[in-house]
């Protein structure tokens, strides 16, 4: 499509989101690009992978990096995550760190200033995430507290759940973008493969109806993605969930496949809402072991940060 608009003053780049597990960053680019990218969910480390959301503005469009939260490790799936949060952020025009106001500046906030913010030269913004939660008048003091820890260009109270500021924000990013057109076709929104968006998502329903260690131990990979041969309408989705360990497949499966049921009513559900089509799931357990050390299968699973 031919486009004669006039790109004059128009703004357009990468924008890395930072922060510990926990501050808010997935509920924060959600609430942004107004559509579920990321998994968000109430247990920490749930964003194993850089995902990329455009928000389109008359006037600019911001590419954000999600950069997943910080995580302690030495294993091959941590690596590759912390491998895939210096690219984020070395490839942005701007650092967006998030932090959350309840909790206040924590060692691990500080260290990803150490490790990160001041190891690249980019303009940093700090987010202040869960406003909601704290008393108006223990905004000031967070800020002045934050002017101390860092060079921030900007400080932003917010609250990504409660849409406080958000608008702020945004305008705030845009001042720190390049001149640039844009630099994606309009209806992206994500670039993220078809089969991954559907693996977060089962992946967060396990997620969501799981306990302790057995949510980290589980994977997901979507084996197909068939349109049903009469109603074009459906899809036939075919994934399996790795775990672990042989008791946390029979955690996941459940009583008489009571959880295994829940698990991929919820997901289905929610497939059928973002695809708008009918979804039929076929969820398989597997177990793996050690699946977190075995390269190809994580490359499949797309984590093809590693290298
Ligand atoms: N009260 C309140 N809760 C929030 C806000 N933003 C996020 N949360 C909650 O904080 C928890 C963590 O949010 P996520 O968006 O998953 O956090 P994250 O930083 O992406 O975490 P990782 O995926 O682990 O890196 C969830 O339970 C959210 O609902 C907010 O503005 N106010």
């Amino acid at each position: 499509m031919e486009n004669f608009q006039n790109y004059e003053n128009f703004r357009a780049g990468f924008v890395a989101i930072v922060g510990r597990p926990n501050v808010g960053k997935s509920t924060l680019l959600n609430n942004i690009i107004g559509t579920k990218l990321s998994i968000v969910s109430p247990r920490p480390q749930t964003t194993r992978m850089r995902i990329l959301g455009v928000k389109h503005l008359p006037d600019a469009q911001i590419i954000f990096l999600d950069t997943p939260g910080v995580q302690k490790g030495g294993d091959l799936l941590t690596k590759s995550v912390m491998e895939s949060v210096v690219s984020g952020i070395e490839s942005a025009d701007v650092i967006l760190m998030v932090i959350d106001a309840e909790a206040g500046w924590t060692k691990e906030d500080k260290e990803i200033v150490e490790n990160y913010l001041k190891k690249v030269n980019k303009p940093a913004i700090l987010a202040i995430n869960k406003i909601d939660k704290i008393k108006r008048d223990l905004v000031l003091p967070l800020i002045e507290e934050s002017t101390k820890i860092y060079d921030f260009k900007e400080f932003v109270p917010i609250s990504a759940i409660k849409n406080l500021n958000i608008d702020e924000l945004i305008e705030t990013i845009k001042k720190y973008l390049p001149e640039s057109p844009p630099l994606y076709p309009e209806d992206q929104i994500t670039d993220l493969p078809l089969k991954f968006y559907i693996a977060e998502i089962i992946r967060e329903k396990v997620f969501l109806n799981t306990r302790q260690e057995v949510p980290y131990s589980v994977a997901v990979e979507v084996e197909s993605i068939k349109e049903g041969e009469k109603n074009k309408n459906l899809l036939i989705i075919d994934a399996v969930i790795y775990v672990e360990k042989e008791n946390h497949k029979g955690i996941i499966i459940g009583k008489q496949g009571q959880m295994l049921k829940k698990i991929g009513m919820q997901a289905r559900e929610e497939l059928e809402f973002l695809l708008g089509k009918k979804v039929h799931l076929n969820l398989y357990v597997k177990v793996k072991e050690r699946w977190k050390e075995d390269l190809p299968l994580l490359r499949e699973l797309g984590y093809n940060q590693i290298s």
